[in-house]
């Protein structure tokens, strides 16, 4: 299967399980990879019928801004969803950073895939 893929977005946004992380905004660094044949909008050089990248990472940071939670898992099923929904992406795999969360790592996160990888 072909892939779209959006890779070190960085967005900011309340998120956390601790009261003092419900007051501010922290980083969030997301790695998307979206099946999609790619092959349709090569075609006849058609934004209109891939993924387009560009929309669907600022969707990503409205998301992630809309209903603070406590978990990245939390926020990775949910985002996983919207987008297969919104999209009609059949298989994506979902990687979410939170590289403040640790002092002394580099980064620390969850990374999910769902749907069906044909
Ligand atoms: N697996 C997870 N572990 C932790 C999370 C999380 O979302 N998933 N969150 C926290 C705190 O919010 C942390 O980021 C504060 O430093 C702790 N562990």
């Amino acid at each position: 299967m072909d892939k779209v893929f959006i890779q070190g977005l960085s967005i900011q946004t309340t998120i956390g399980f601790y009261p003092w992380e419900k007051e501010i905004k922290q980083t969030l660094v997301i790695d998307l990879t979206m099946g999609w044949n790619t092959a349709l909008a090569a075609e006849n050089d058609e934004l209109a019928k891939t993924l387009d990248y560009a929309e669907i990472s600022e969707k990503i940071a409205e998301y992630a801004n809309k209903t603070p939670v406590d978990l990245i898992e939390t926020l990775a099923e949910r985002m996983a969803h919207y987008l297969l929904t919104q999209y009609n992406i059949p298989w994506l795999k979902l990687k979410i950073g939170k590289p403040g969360a640790v002092h002394n790592a580099v980064t620390v996160g969850v990374e999910i895939e769902r749907g069906q990888q044909s």
